[in-house]
């Protein structure tokens, strides 16, 4: 199936413009003749094994070839990108970047703001999307197929969604990461060989977290049945909490969510000067 003949990644150099661009390929989703990606140096040895894909500099002709327009440079690389792309659908990945800012800036009457994650480079993303009244339900169906080639995908109502899911599930592969590193950080203190410690702790967080995966399985009445034994695992557990474990992940969540917010208000403010 190939549902795409044209799409242009802006920005498809960068690490997920990258990780979408591959994704899109090994899917079938598009031909490699299909696919324009644009950098700053207008070529790469990114997709060198497809020589058909291709590089450009001009994001202007990046448009012109693409039905489908994603843009996945950072946020504060985007006030620099003049683009006239009307009749495209464009999708933004960009975090803090406003539905009303993306229709002002691309002449677009059919965005959508999608956050995927870094797990897009492992196809295993989790994508909320949003998009503005005049996508189509076949616009919608292309889209929910892109994104699920990166993983699992939603549609989801409302813009505000999309600004907290970028502090969840958009910046969430990091926060895995933090609870890794602590947890290394404290097998090293307690002299464990640096070898036994990451593969100890690889299996905690990265495969014994699959446990969660199990269909019906619930995280809380994880941590009940744990509790249960009252043993060693309800002592860690009781001593995370009391030294504020949940408060920690709140506030955690709550800074990067309004991290986006106002990253989308300070790039509206700059267009209404
Ligand atoms: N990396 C991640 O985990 C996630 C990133 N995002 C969003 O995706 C966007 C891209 O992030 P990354 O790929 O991580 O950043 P990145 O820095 O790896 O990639 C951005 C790319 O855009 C290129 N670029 C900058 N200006 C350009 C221009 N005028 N024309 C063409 N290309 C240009 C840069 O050279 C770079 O290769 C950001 O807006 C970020 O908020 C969203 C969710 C997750
Ligand atoms: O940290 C950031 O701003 C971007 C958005 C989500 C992941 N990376």
């Amino acid at each position: 199936m190939t549902p795409f003949r044209t799409i242009g990644i802006i920005g498809g150099n960068g690490w997920l413009g990258r990780a979408i661009g591959h994704a899109l390929l090994d899917a079938g989703l598009i031909e490699p003749s299909g696919l324009t990606l644009s950098c700053r140096a207008g070529t790469s040895a990114t997709f060198a094994d497809r020589p058909q894909v291709a590089w450009t500099a001009d994001n202007q002709e990046l448009v012109r070839r693409s039905q489908v327009v994603i843009v996945s440079v950072r946020p504060e690389q985007f006030p620099a990108i003049s683009i006239d792309a009307r009749d495209r659908l464009v999708i933004s990945v960009m975090a803090g970047v406003s539905m009303e800012t993306l229709l002002a800036r691309t002449g677009s009457d059919r965005v959508v703001r999608a956050l995927p994650n870094a797990a897009a480079e492992i196809g295993r993303s989790y994508t909320p999307w949003f998009c503005s009244d005049a996508v189509s339900f076949d616009d919608k169906a292309l889209v929910q197929a892109l994104f699920e080639s990166c993983g699992a995908a939603d549609e989801v109502g409302m813009q505000a969604a999309i600004d907290y899911l970028t502090a969840l599930s958009g910046s969430g592969p990091a926060f895995p990461a933090l609870l890794a590193e602590a947890m290394l950080g404290h097998a090293r203190a307690h002299g464990l060989p640096e070898t036994i410690a990451r593969r100890a702790v690889a299996g905690v967080v990265c495969d014994a977290s699959q446990l969660l995966a199990k269909p019906g399985a619930s995280p809380g009445e994880t941590v009940r049945t744990f509790m249960e034994y009252r043993g060693t695992t309800d002592a860690g557990l009781r001593a995370m909490q009391d030294a504020g474990f949940t408060k920690a992940v709140h506030a955690g969540l709550s800074a990067a969510a309004a991290k986006a917010v106002s990253m989308a208000e300070a790039q509206a403010g700059k267009d209404r000067k």
